[in-house]
């Protein structure tokens, strides 16, 4: 039996990894992280030692870091055949996911994600082909560095109404709620041209904007229910389940992973109302007297024309566009809240730094405007408070897997087609010969001059912004919008809000989420800087 297995299972020529048992391959070795809950990855290197034990908190990011560490940076796990390879350097990122990017930007075929709850037509789960390529087309004529100048107002706008509403109250919760609404109110303005019901004193932490409410609700779903677990149910392992009356045989349909159809036909509820509601707001608002001017009505408008002339009705790129709009306002928003509660744990715990930005702020404003987007040159302190954010936060640390579409071979090891690949960005951003005492949030890092930043090859590898957005032609669309509504979000509050100094050594901290990685509840204290950026507040959010 030990040399059958070791011939059926030997590792000569592929990547290594974990060994896997017959059949069920590496899942004992992923059984452990299955329940991550609250976490702490700060300490260097405790949290990603060779030695330490994995426990039902160990989030999966880690123990891919961890196998890192053991294996090389190009690991391969297998659970019931299908080949997970994780990869935790820039260069295997590099090397695979950006410069081969032809064969690896697929997606998997996720049948109880995709077919039974309804989220197969969403960006980030469409297979490479015409429809992927043309919804991104779209996403970059929304979203792309030409485009994002002619929100600047809006942004603006948004981000003194963000705030406008911290002023009368900001628990961490509330920053949340807050956050979440700051990204959806951004892209349902840009996307569908509906402004979102303001907030009032009295809405008890419920957003009193059915869109907004209906986003948190769904998102929620996908990314708590839907995608836990990495998002592979039992049904995507053995198909044929979906075919089974499970619903009808009580003690079958109580076992875990087999309770998937009712829950399935729920959401998939949910989710198509998510996306047709708002496109059905398009619709009657380009038929009203009154109608709004978004991204959606103008490209309806002019396809219109176009379908005049050519006296041909299209009804592919309507369906592309309902769904690309979806996919803007369904990824926006739990991005921006890990972003946004990271940079408020970031400034509770280092209350030095936020002081250095504001006074850096303060010498450009002169405390009587909010920054804008043109001082943006004028504040390299706050930028590199930004970009230690961004790496510091690594929103998503697992990125979403790309699909390998055919055989293929790097420095010997031989991957298989149908390999799911995930770039772990959170080792990455930890790499030591990158950014020297890694854990640490540091936005000195940025500055200083000793370090070799006149190498501009080594400049633009260790700029998180090559990582944390994902790669290749997968990349984030919603990258270029971020770099500059986050950025005018975290100079807004640091000119107008102190943050009080959290209690809790950095390396202590605790951090929670599967998909997305969100500071846990913490104290968040927060209080205006003065009567003048009360009223500074109270002037711009108007
Ligand atoms: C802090 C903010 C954000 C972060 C850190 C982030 C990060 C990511 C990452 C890591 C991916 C996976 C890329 C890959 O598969 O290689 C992704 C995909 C995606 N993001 Fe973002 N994102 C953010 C905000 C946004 C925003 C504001 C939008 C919308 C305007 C957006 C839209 C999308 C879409 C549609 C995809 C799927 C792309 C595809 O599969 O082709 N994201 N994002």
């Amino acid at each position: 039996a030990v040399v059958l297995h070791s011939r059926l299972f030997s590792r000569r020529g592929s990547p290594h990894g974990p060994n896997p048992l017959p059949l069920i391959g590496n899942v004992l070795d992923l059984i452990p992280v299955a329940g991550a809950g609250i976490y702490s990855d700060g300490r260097q290197p405790a949290a990603i030692s060779k030695t330490q034990p994995i426990t039902p908190a160990t989030p999966m990011h880690i123990l891919a870091t961890r196998w890192a560490l053991t294996y090389g940076a190009v690991v391969d796990i297998n659970v019931f055949s299908q080949h997970l390879l994780f990869l935790s350097s820039p260069d295997a990122v590099q090397d695979l996911l950006e410069k081969r990017g032809a064969i690896y930007s697929d997606k998997p075929f996720m049948l109880m994600a995709g077919e039974l709850c309804g989220c197969q037509n969403m960006v980030a789960f469409t297979a490479y082909s015409g429809q992927s390529k043309r919804q991104r087309r779209l996403l970059t004529s929304a979203f792309g560095a030409r485009a994002i100048p002619t929100y600047e107002p809006l942004l603006q706008k948004s981000t003194a109404q963000f705030l406008d509403a911290v002023l009368s109250g900001a628990s961490y919760a509330r920053v949340r709620a807050l956050a979440m609404r700051y990204a959806g109110g951004l892209t349902l303005a840009v996307v569908y041209g509906y402004v979102p019901v303001p907030l009032s004193a009295d809405d008890n932490g419920r957003d009193p904007d059915p869109f907004i409410r209906q986003a948190t609700e769904c998102v929620n779903i996908l990314q708590n229910e839907i995608a836990s677990g990495g998002g592979i149910w039992a049904v995507d392992v053995m198909p044929w389940l979906k075919h089974l009356p499970l619903e009808h045989i009580p003690i079958i349909r109580s076992l875990p992973g087999l309770n998937f159809q009712k829950k399935a036909r729920l959401w998939k509820a949910k989710m198509e109302d998510f996306v047709e509601a708002p496109w059905a707001f398009v619709k009657s608002s380009m038929a009203s007297e009154n109608p709004s001017t978004s991204f959606c009505s103008t490209l309806l408008q002019e396809r219109q024309k176009e379908n005049e002339k050519t006296k041909q009705d299209d009804d592919t790129f309507d369906f592309d566009l309902k769904w690309t709009a979806n996919s803007m306002y369904s990824a926006s928003g739990d991005t921006n809240v890990a972003l946004v509660t990271s940079f408020f744990r970031a400034m509770s715990l280092h209350p030095g730094s936020a002081r250095k930005a504001q006074i850096e702020i303060d010498k450009v404003t002169g405390g009587s405007r909010l920054p804008t987007l043109d001082d943006r040159t004028q504040l390299p302190y706050l930028d590199a408070v930004f970009t230690e954010v961004l790496r510091w936060a690594c929103p998503v640390p697992l990125c979403l897997p790309h699909r390998l579409m055919e055989d293929d071979v790097y420095n010997g090891m031989h991957i298989k087609k149908g390999t799911l690949v995930i770039g772990n960005i959170w080792a990455i951003l930890r790499d030591e010969t990158l950014y020297p005492d890694a854990h640490a949030f540091n936005p000195e890092r940025w500055l200083e001059t000793d370090t070799p930043v006149s190498d501009k090859e080594f400049e633009k590898r260790r700029d998180p912004r090559a990582y944390v957005f994902g790669f290749g032609r997968r990349r984030c669309p919603g990258a270029q919008l971020v770099e500059s509504s986050a950025w005018l979000l975290i100079a807004g509050v640091l000119a107008t809000f102190d943050i009080g100094a959290s209690q809790t050594p950095p390396d202590e901290v605790k951090w929670e989420g599967g998909v997305f990685r969100t500071p846990a509840e913490f104290d968040l204290d927060i209080k205006p800087r003065s009567q003048a950026a009360v009223a500074l507040i109270h002037q711009a959010a108007q």
